[in-house]
C-alpha cells in the first residue's frame, strides 16, 4: 500500500494565521479595535519559555497586542488571582492565557475559574466546557482539539457522520473536548487511557485515532487500521542518535505508521502549530464579541462543524 499523506499542519496554520490576520485588520478598521492577548508564565521551565515566546511572537505578527507577564516561580497564588482579576477588568485584553503547568504550589483549577469566561482564550474555563460539553453556541474551543478537527476536517471533508474515533488519553485540555467536537460531528467516539483493556485492539477499530498521551511513540504501526486518520498530539523530547542532541516525537510511532495510515501528522509540523494559530483565532474572536462584531466561522464550534 502507498504511504499514507502527511498532513501539513504547518501549511494549514499558516493559510489560518493570515485569516486571522485579515479579521484583526477588519476589526480594526470597523470599530477601532486590537484584539489583546495576555499571556501569564509563572516559572522558568524551559519547554514553556518557548512556547510562550512563539505566541509571543505570532500575536505580533497578526498585528494584535501582546501583553507578557513572567512572574517568578515563588509567587503567591493570592497574587496571581490579584493580576487575574486586573487582566479580567482590563479593556485592552481580550483574552488570558495561563501557561500550564502551574508551579505545585497553585491550585490550577482555582485560577482557570477566575479568568472571566469570555477572555478564556485556551477554552479551559468550566463554563466554556460546559457549553461545549451541551452543545452551545459561544464556547470558547481549547486551541489544540480545534485545531486537530479542523485538520480531520481537511483531510476527511465536513461530513464525519458514523466514523469510529478513537481518543486516546483523557485530560480535559485535550482528550476530553476532542471527544466533544468528534461527538458533535456525529462520529461513534471512544475515549481510552491508562486502564483502557486491550489498547492496541481499541486503537485498530478507529476510523480516525487522535493520539494525546505524552508517550514517546506509544503507538504502533500493527495498533493502526488501514487507511486511518491519524492526530499526533503527542509532543516529546527524546535523546537524539548524536548524543548530547535532542529530538521531537510524538505518540505515534511515525516511521511505521505512515506506512499504514491513511493520513497523519506529523511531529513537529502537525498538531504544534495548529494550536498557536487556534489561540490567535480563539483571541480574535474573543476580541469581535466583546466590540459587538460577527465571530469568525472557524471559532464557532457549530460553524466548524
Ligand atoms: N501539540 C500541542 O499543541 C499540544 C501537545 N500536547 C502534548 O500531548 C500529550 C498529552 O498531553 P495532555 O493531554 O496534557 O496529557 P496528560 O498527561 O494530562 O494526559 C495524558 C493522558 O494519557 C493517558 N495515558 C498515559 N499513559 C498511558 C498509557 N500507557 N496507556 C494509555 N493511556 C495513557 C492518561 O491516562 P489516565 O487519565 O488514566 O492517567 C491521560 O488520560 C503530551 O505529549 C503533551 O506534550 C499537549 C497540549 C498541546
Ligand atoms: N495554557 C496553556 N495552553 C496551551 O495551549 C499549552 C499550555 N498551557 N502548556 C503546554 C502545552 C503545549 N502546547 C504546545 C503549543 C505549540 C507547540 C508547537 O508549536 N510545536 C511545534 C514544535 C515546537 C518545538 O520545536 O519545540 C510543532 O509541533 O511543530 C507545541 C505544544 C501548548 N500548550
Amino acid at each position: 500500500m502507498a504511504d499514507a499523506k502527511i498532513i501539513d499542519g504547518k501549511a494549514f496554520a499558516a493559510g489560518l494565521r493570515a485569516r486571522v490576520a485579515d479579521g484583526v485588520a477588519a476589526l480594526k478598521a470597523s470599530h477601532g479595535v486590537t484584539p489583546g492577548l495576555a499571556v501569564v508564565l509563572v516559572g522558568e521551565d524551559p519547554a514553556s519559555q518557548v512556547y510562550v515566546r512563539s505566541k509571543e511572537r505570532a500575536l505580533v505578527e497578526l498585528g494584535m497586542n501582546s501583553f507578557d507577564h513572567h512572574e517568578p516561580a515563588d509567587m503567591a497564588e493570592s497574587d496571581l488571582l490579584a493580576l487575574i482579576d486586573r487582566l479580567n477588568a482590563d479593556p485592552a485584553v481580550h483574552g488570558i492565557l495561563v501557561q500550564l503547568p502551574l508551579p505545585k504550589h497553585i491550585d490550577t483549577q482555582k485560577v482557570l475559574a477566575r479568568i472571566v469566561p469570555e477572555k478564556d482564550a485556551d477554552g479551559f474555563h468550566v463554563v466554556n466546557a460546559g457549553l461545549l460539553a451541551t452543545g452551545q453556541p459561544g464556547a470558547i474551543v481549547p486551541c489544540t482539539p480545534l485545531g486537530s478537527l479542523l485538520l480531520i476536517r481537511d483531510t476527511l471533508g465536513r461530513d464525519l457522520k458514523g466514523k469510529r474515533a478513537l481518543v486516546l488519553g483523557r485530560s480535559n485540555i485535550v482528550g476530553k473536548p476532542m471527544a466533544q467536537l468528534l461527538l458533535q460531528a456525529d462520529c461513534t467516539v471512544t475515549m481510552a487511557h491508562s486502564r483502557t483493556a486491550d489498547l492496541p485492539e481499541e486503537c485498530r477499530r478507529a476510523d480516525i485515532l487522535v493520539a494525546a498521551v505524552g508517550r514517546p511513540e506509544m503507538v504502533r504501526g500493527d495498533w493502526i487500521k488501514a487507511g486511518a486518520t491519524v492526530i499526533d498530539v503527542g509532543i516529546n523530547r527524546v535523546a537524539a542518535a548524536e548524543p548530547g542532541k535532542t529530538r521531537l516525537v510524538g505518540d505515534v510511532a511515525f516511521d511505521e505508521a505512515v506506512k499504514v495510515a491513511g493520513a497523519i501528522t506529523p511531529v513537529p509540523g502537525g498538531v504544534g502549530p495548529m494550536t498557536i494559530a487556534c489561540l490567535m483565532l480563539n483571541t480574535l474572536a474573543a476580541a469581535c464579541r466583546a466590540a459587538g462584531a460577527p465571530v469568525p466561522a472557524e471559532a464557532g464550534v457549530g460553524a466548524a462543524l
